[in-house]
């Protein structure tokens, strides 16, 4: 891997690198994965209010491919009924530790049903415990009836598998445009952008 982060000019830009973002993405994350001392695959997640407000929240990467970046969340949460109104996104990643910020635009879809199943099973019992319990976003009295109907499904599901609540799934962001960003001394930094050309990605460089 060659050293973005160098301080000159003469080294490797970002457009020297892959020509692909999603190889970069995924050689970002795996310095990231190293780097940073916390969840490196948390990233913003900004959808829009029905009169077009930004609303913004952090949820982790937990799959991605050249299908796209998944999350898992409550579809009745609020950001699951802003998606339902408008399915388009961006996402943000930054790395503090590496200096280096990733722009993600595109459009959600679902993710299957068992693709959802297949990475509710492998959550911790009591994650899943949560996930029943919990009515995302929605007004919670005191923290003592979360308690009780965290206790509540502990009972009903003792002794046997949690199910994925209907409302607990994933969504695919399916990417339309990247940006990376690469710190650089003085705020000279490397700034690319890629968009869909053809069958491939093109990119090009931005004043930073
Ligand atoms: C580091 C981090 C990771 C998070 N990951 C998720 C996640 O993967 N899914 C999720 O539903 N909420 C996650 N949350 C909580 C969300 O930020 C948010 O509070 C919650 O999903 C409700 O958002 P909403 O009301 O906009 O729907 C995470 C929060 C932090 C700080
Ligand atoms: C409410 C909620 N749901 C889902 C997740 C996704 O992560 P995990 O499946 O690892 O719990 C998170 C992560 N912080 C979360 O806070």
């Amino acid at each position: 891997m060659g050293d973005y982060s160098q301080n000159t000019e003469n080294t490797q830009t970002l457009l020297d690198l892959k020509s692909d973002p999603f190889d970069l993405f995924t050689d970002w994350m795996e310095e990231a994965e190293v780097s940073e001392p916390s969840d490196a695959n948390a990233m913003a997640l900004a959808t829009s209010t029905p009169d077009g407000h930004p609303s913004l929240r952090v949820v982790l990467l937990k799959g991605v491919d050249r299908n796209g970046f998944v999350f898992y969340t409550n579809k009745e949460s609020r950001k699951g009924l802003e998606l339902a109104e408008n399915p388009f996104v961006s996402l943000l990643f930054h790395w503090k530790s590496l200096r280096r910020q990733i722009r993600i635009e595109g459009t959600v879809s679902p993710v299957s049903e068992q693709e959802a199943d297949l990475y509710f099973a492998s959550r911790s019992r009591m994650s899943r415990l949560g996930a029943v319990a919990s009515d995302q976003s929605r007004p919670l009295e005191n923290r003592e009836i979360f308690k009780k109907r965290i206790q509540e499904a502990e009972e009903r599901y003792e002794g046997q598998q949690v199910p994925r609540p209907a409302n607990w799934s994933g969504y695919r962001v399916k990417p339309s445009a990247f940006e990376f960003w690469q710190e650089r001394p003085y705020r000279l930094h490397d700034r690319a952008r890629w968009t869909p050309e053809a069958n491939t990605w093109s990119a090009t460089r931005l004043y930073p």
